[in-house]
């Protein structure tokens, strides 16, 4: 039988020294879902995934896959578990077909088994042509789609995949988007990423993680709501110093209720922002500012990062 919540993390924390890099983090995940981890480097994404696939001792917590807890049944439910590292884990001097069929054998698929799964890997992330090519000969994002077939071969339940966008080009990056998707419609994806725009479009629901700990759970919309209503003027600007960002803002009207300025970028919110659009032309006019570009924009999860932490993913 399989429970509702396919994945149940409590309580969990991992300390390196002083430092806590998974801090009582708890979040459940249900049978089905896609579940991203996003953080920005650092925030313990990749910490609490090894925890998750048994590869690290949890200093404390619980972790339950399918109702049965890792740190007693942990051989019961590993075949469960299947891990795409953020690292590509290759055999460079195999070909595709010979290291899938390979892995899919010491997981004790029949021959025939394994090697048709390994094919059907193979269809699914774009590399047939290059069933019979030794990996050490395909481009970085192909190895890194042989990394995810080679996580996938036992069929496993629960499927992690660390920074599974990390490196890809544009092509490859729809290929494993849509790949992933289909992966949740019979099983269980978590997936780590500090591309907030990659965890929108893929995730049902996120988690944001910071300094070793959950900061919000939500659907990917929710999220963006908690950031603030409406949508944003973002303003771009050239050669304004901080000090004169700080009179700008200030000297905004009142019905501007969120004032940001970073970067060469003015970020401006307020329920009817685009009446706004006017008066700010006219303030920074006044301030001899030369706009440069000026969008209305939708939030975005970034935006529900600074409303909680107060700087960008990247800072
Ligand atoms: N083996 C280790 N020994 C000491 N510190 C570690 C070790 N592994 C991770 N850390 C530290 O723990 C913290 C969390 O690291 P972790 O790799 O989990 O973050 P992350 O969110 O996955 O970041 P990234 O996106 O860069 O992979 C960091 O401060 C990191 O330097």
């Amino acid at each position: 039988m399989e429970h509702e919540n396919f994945l149940a993390v409590e309580g969990l924390c991992k300390k390196y020294g002083e430092l806590s890099a998974v801090d009582d983090v708890s979040f459940s995940v249900r049978k089905g879902e896609v579940f991203g981890l996003l953080g920005p480097n650092g925030a313990g994404k990749t910490t609490t995934i090894r925890m998750l696939c048994g590869l690290l001792k949890a200093d404390g917590g619980q972790i339950t896959v399918n109702g049965v807890s890792i740190s007693s049944g942990y051989e019961r439910i590993k075949a469960m578990i299947g891990l795409c590292p953020q690292e590509i884990i290759i055999w460079e001097l195999l070909t595709c077909l010979e290291q899938l069929k390979f892995a899919g054998m010491s997981y004790g698929l029949t021959s025939r088994a394994a090697g048709n799964k390994a094919e059907s890997l193979l269809q699914s992330l774009g590399l047939r042509d290059k069933r019979n090519k030794l990996a050490k000969t395909l481009s970085g994002g192909m190895q890194r789609r042989l990394n995810i077939a080679l996580a996938l071969v036992h069929d496993p339940k629960l499927i992690i995949l660390d920074e599974p966008q990390a490196g890809l080009d544009p092509q490859s990056r729809i290929l494993v988007r849509d790949f992933v998707r289909q992966l949740a419609e019979e099983r269980t994806v978590i997936l780590t990423t500090h591309d907030m725009d990659e965890a929108d479009r893929l995730s049902d629901r996120v988690a944001i993680m910071d300094h070793g700990k959950v900061l919000l759970i939500d659907t990917p919309e929710k999220l963006k709501e908690k950031s603030g209503a409406g949508e944003l003027l973002q303003i771009r600007v050239n050669g304004v110093s901080q000090d004169l960002a700080r009179q700008v803002l200030n000297s905004l009207p009142d019905e501007c209720t969120e004032k940001q300025y970073s970067d060469g970028l003015f970020l401006l919110g307020a329920s009817g922002v685009l009446e706004l659009i006017p008066k700010v032309s006219q303030r920074l006019k006044a301030f001899n500012i030369h706009i440069e570009d000026m969008t209305l924009r939708k939030r975005t999860l970034e935006d529900a990062f600074i409303a909680v932490t107060g700087r960008g993913l990247s800072e």
